[in-house]
């Protein structure tokens, strides 16, 4: 298979290095930029064929993977829409809110499209993405970007298209929630007299200790919290003081708002 990445950027990058890591050769890649700057940091990942041509790359290979930011993907599908027309790859898109429906219209000619969302940790192959299939899309397609995406981690099917902006607000979004929390317990471990690389260390252990335990364990994420609890102890104060505060409330509230953001992007970017 080959896979040609239209935009070089951050998230290129990511599922690059991610394939390329998984055992994918990097001269079966392909990735189209006009910006000099990330098909060289491109370069740095992995080997891959560079250019700046969007039309000569759709010729070389079998599924493209739009990676370009929403705002310029009807600029840039309008521009491609002849080149996919004749030469049918499986389009991929990874732009929030574009919708399949959108791409379809600016590419023209019933073309097959699988819109995913991604997440950056993709680069160290533990990315998670929702995918959703148009109705043009075949078997084995589905099964093409299945093993695309689930080279850089994990790849689940929605059923619905809407279900996509809940996706993005959990996993899309997601790690930078959990950097927030790192950059937080740090700073706090920090004014309690640790070294920046102490507090930098422990915090970042514990999170890929607890996401590691989380991931293989039997029991759910509420059940290894408790046996963290001892009663009256240090974590359970903690803990109370969280809840006080409304974390969960303001996790509900926060990822709600970015659900509702990737709608208004649906919105004003159908409307350009
Ligand atoms: N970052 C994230 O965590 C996630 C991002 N996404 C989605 O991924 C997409 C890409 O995001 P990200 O990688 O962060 O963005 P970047 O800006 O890092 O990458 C986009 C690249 O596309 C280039 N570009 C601009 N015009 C064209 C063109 N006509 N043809 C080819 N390439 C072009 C840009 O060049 P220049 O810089 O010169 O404009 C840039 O290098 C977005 O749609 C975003 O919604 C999805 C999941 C997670
Ligand atoms: O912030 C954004 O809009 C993109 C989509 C998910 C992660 N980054």
């Amino acid at each position: 298979m080959k896979i040609g990445f239209i935009g070089g950027g951050n998230m290129a990058s990511s599922i690059i290095g991610g394939l390329v890591a998984s055992g994918m050769a990097a001269n079966n890649i392909w990735a189209s930029d006009p910006n000099a700057d990330s098909l060289a940091k491109l370069k740095n990942v992995a080997p891959v064929n560079t250019g700046n041509d969007n039309h000569a790359l759709i010729a070389q290979v079998d599924v493209i993977i739009l990676a370009v930011k929403p705002q310029i993907m009807k600029v840039v599908a309008l521009d491609i829409a002849a080149s996919v027309q004749v030469h049918q790859p499986l389009v991929i898109t990874i732009a929030a809110g574009v919708t399949s429906g959108s791409l379809a219209t600016w590419l023209g000619g019933a073309p097959a499209i699988v819109r995913c969302m991604p997440n950056t940790p993709a680069l160290v192959r533990s990315g998670a993405t929702g995918l959703f299939a148009n109705s043009q899309v075949n078997d084995s397609q589905r099964q093409q970007a299945t093993a695309i995406l689930e080279a850089v981690g994990v790849a689940l099917w929605v059923e619905q298209e809407n279900q996509l902006d809940a996706v993005t607000a959990v996993s899309g979004s997601g790690p930078a929630y959990f950097f927030l929390v790192m950059e937080a317990m740090q700073a706090a471990g920090q004014n309690m007299g640790l070294s920046e690389d102490v507090a930098k260390q422990l915090t970042l252990q514990t999170a890929l200790g607890a996401a590691q335990m989380a991931v293989n364990s039997d029991v759910d994420a509420a059940e290894l919290r408790r046996r963290v609890t001892s009663p009256k102890g240090t974590t359970e104060r903690a803990i109370n003081m969280l809840e006080e505060g409304g974390l969960r409330q303001l996790f509900a509230q926060a990822l709600e708002g970015a659900r509702i953001r990737a709608e208004e992007l649906a919105i004003e970017l159908e409307g350009e």
